[in-house]
């Protein structure tokens, strides 16, 4: 199974495959939505069951063995398409795009729709939590010293409507191998969930580079 991999892939291949799975992955979350919120008659949803059940079997004609793991590429990328939070192939994902700031702020625009639902008309708290894991664990990587969660900690301030939101997050400081990231989720009246993590460099990773000689690098 894919872990983390490095892939002997151009820039042209990487954007290739980026314009044929996006506009895929899309229409997924569309279907999603779509039989969340369908109101046709009984024979129109069994006939949408058997097409759709149809179109899984092509997909699933050659597949991975598992997921979709973490590939680096020549220039120094990475593509994380299965994550759940930013993944280009997992309609799961919103998707965030995140943008990354010279400051070290990490802020994304984006939009949670039915199929990220808690409360009626707001949004899972789970799913906050799941955003601003990846908020906070993205600004903590920015820094120089990406890392694992180790302890996330949320307050929800008031409940977060479904519809168009903001994420933002920051490194609040740094101690040896753990950096400690603040950041929150807002609507458009203001913030509706803070949160504040550490993330871990994890012992495995630490030996690796200790082994390649690179040793103070996350010092
Ligand atoms: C650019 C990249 C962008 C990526 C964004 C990704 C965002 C999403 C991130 C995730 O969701 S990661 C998945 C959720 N997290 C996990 O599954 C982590 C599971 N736990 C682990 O893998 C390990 O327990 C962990 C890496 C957190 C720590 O293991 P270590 O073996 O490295 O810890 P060690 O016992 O050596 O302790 C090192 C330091 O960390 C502290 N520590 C350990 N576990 C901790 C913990 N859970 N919380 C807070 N601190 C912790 C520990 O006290 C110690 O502090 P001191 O150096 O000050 O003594």
């Amino acid at each position: 199974m894919a872990r983390y991999a490095q892939e002997d892939v151009t820039a042209a291949e990487v954007a290739r495959q980026k314009a044929l799975y996006g506009p895929l992955t899309q229409s997924i979350r569309e279907l999603v939505d779509a039989a969340i919120r369908t109101e046709v008659d009984d024979d129109t949803v069994r006939a949408a069951q058997a097409e759709i059940e149809a179109v899984t079997a092509r997909l699933r004609a050659r597949q991975l063995e598992g997921s979709y793991g973490v590939r680096f590429t020549p220039s120094g990328g990475s593509r994380a398409w299965g994550n759940a939070v930013v993944g280009t192939r997992n309609a799961v994902a919103p998707p965030l795009v995140i943008h990354h700031e010279e400051s070290g702020r990490a802020w994304s625009d984006f939009d949670l729709g039915a199929a990220y639902e808690g409360p009626p008309g707001l949004v899972h708290g789970g799913v906050a939590a799941l955003v601003l894991d990846q908020m906070l664990g993205e600004a903590a990587g920015a820094g120089g010293k990406p890392g694992m969660t180790g302890t996330l900690t949320l307050r929800y301030r008031r409940a977060t409507p479904l519809g168009p939101l903001r994420a933002e997050a920051h490194i609040d400081r740094v101690e040896g191998i753990k950096t400690y990231a603040v950041g929150h989720l807002a609507d458009a009246e203001g913030v509706t969930v803070e949160a504040e993590g550490v993330f871990i460099l994890p012992r495995w990773a630490r030996e690796r580079l200790e082994e390649s000689g690179f040793p103070s690098r996350f010092e």
